[in-house]
């Protein structure tokens, strides 16, 4: 069943378009936003989550009108916005309160047991009591996920969760945003496609503020099954070869250099057929080259 549905949005920053003629569905789980610099996934996220006007187009989010139900949508809404700005003199828990407040959640009891199963869910009830200032990147990103989960709410829109996190950080993240989707509408922006490997059922690609792509993490794969080739050359002739060949990743492996290419055609004589990737097909969609 569908609990978000985007009929022929447009947006444009003074007449510029950054989303055009956009139409997408989604439902209970997570769903991945992919796109590079500038495709408009930030735009999107901002309509969603109220705070941007658009020109044209129907938004319905379980059953509201985005245009004419705003303060209602906005009870249902958890917010993780790309660049989350924190008081840095709170303790985490403090923290937490105060956005609870500023939700209206005014019953302390209430708001309490909220804060503290959100604290241990995001992992941070030992650094509770400790000064955002001490957290680390990851820490704060979590904080960030908790603040957006106040209010319980069945929407959440996160827009790049896991930019700038070491390894084991994006890991526990990713099982944090796994859990959600299970009975949650979950929208996730990134640039780092195994993020969407891992936790996304479904998935689409904007790219210049036009829809690609939409559908299951597996058919964007199969959007590149027409040609991906891998070959090695001796490391020596890496930088002639690079510069000749688009290619969509190179890998170093002993004194050879291995490049993957999507093309009908083998590129090189040795080019070996491979399995695509999310990856590769998210380049071939980019790129204009998918089946
Ligand atoms: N406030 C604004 N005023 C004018 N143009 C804007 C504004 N915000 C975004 N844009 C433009 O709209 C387009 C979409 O930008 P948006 O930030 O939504 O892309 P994005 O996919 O989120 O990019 P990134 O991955 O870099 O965050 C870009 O061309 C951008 O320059």
């Amino acid at each position: 069943m569908s609990t978000v549905m985007i009929d022929g949005l447009n947006k444009t920053y003074r007449s510029v378009p950054a989303l055009t003629n956009i139409h997408l569905e989604m439902g209970t789980g997570v769903f991945g936003l992919l796109g590079p610099n500038g495709a408009g996934k930030t735009t999107l996220m901002k309509i969603l989550s109220t705070i941007l006007p658009y020109e044209e187009g129907r938004v319905m989010i379980y059953g509201l009108d985005l245009a004419k139900d705003g303060d209602q949508v906005r009870g249902l809404l958890g917010y993780l916005p790309q660049h989350f700005h924190v008081p840095v003199q709170f303790t985490g828990r403090e923290f937490l309160h105060y956005v609870g407040s500023m939700k209206g959640m005014t019953d302390h009891l209430t708001r309490s047991s909220q804060v503290e199963r959100l604290l241990e869910e995001v992992n941070l009830l030992p650094q509770a009591d400790k000064k955002i200032k001490s957290y680390s990147g990851g820490m704060i990103r979590r904080l960030g996920i908790a603040q957006a989960l106040l209010g319980e709410p069945r929407f959440i829109i996160l827009d790049e969760p896991t930019a700038g996190l070491d390894p084991s950080e994006r890991i526990r993240f990713r099982n944090v945003i796994e859990q959600l989707g299970e009975n949650h509408t979950v929208i996730l922006s990134t640039h780092i496609i195994s993020d969407i490997e891992s936790s996304c059922g479904k998935v689409a690609v904007l790219n210049k503020g036009n829809l690609l792509y939409q559908g299951t993490t597996e058919g964007l794969a199969q959007k590149a099954v027409d040609g991906v080739w891998e070959f090695q050359v001796p490391y020596a002739e890496y930088d002639k070869f690079a510069k000749e060949l688009s290619f969509i990743s190179s890998r170093r492996e002993m004194n050879h250099a291995v490049f993957r290419v999507i093309a009908k055609e083998p590129p090189h004589i040795h080019a070996k057929a491979v399995q695509p990737t999310i990856e590769d097909g998210y380049m071939a969609v980019i790129n204009g080259v998918s089946s």
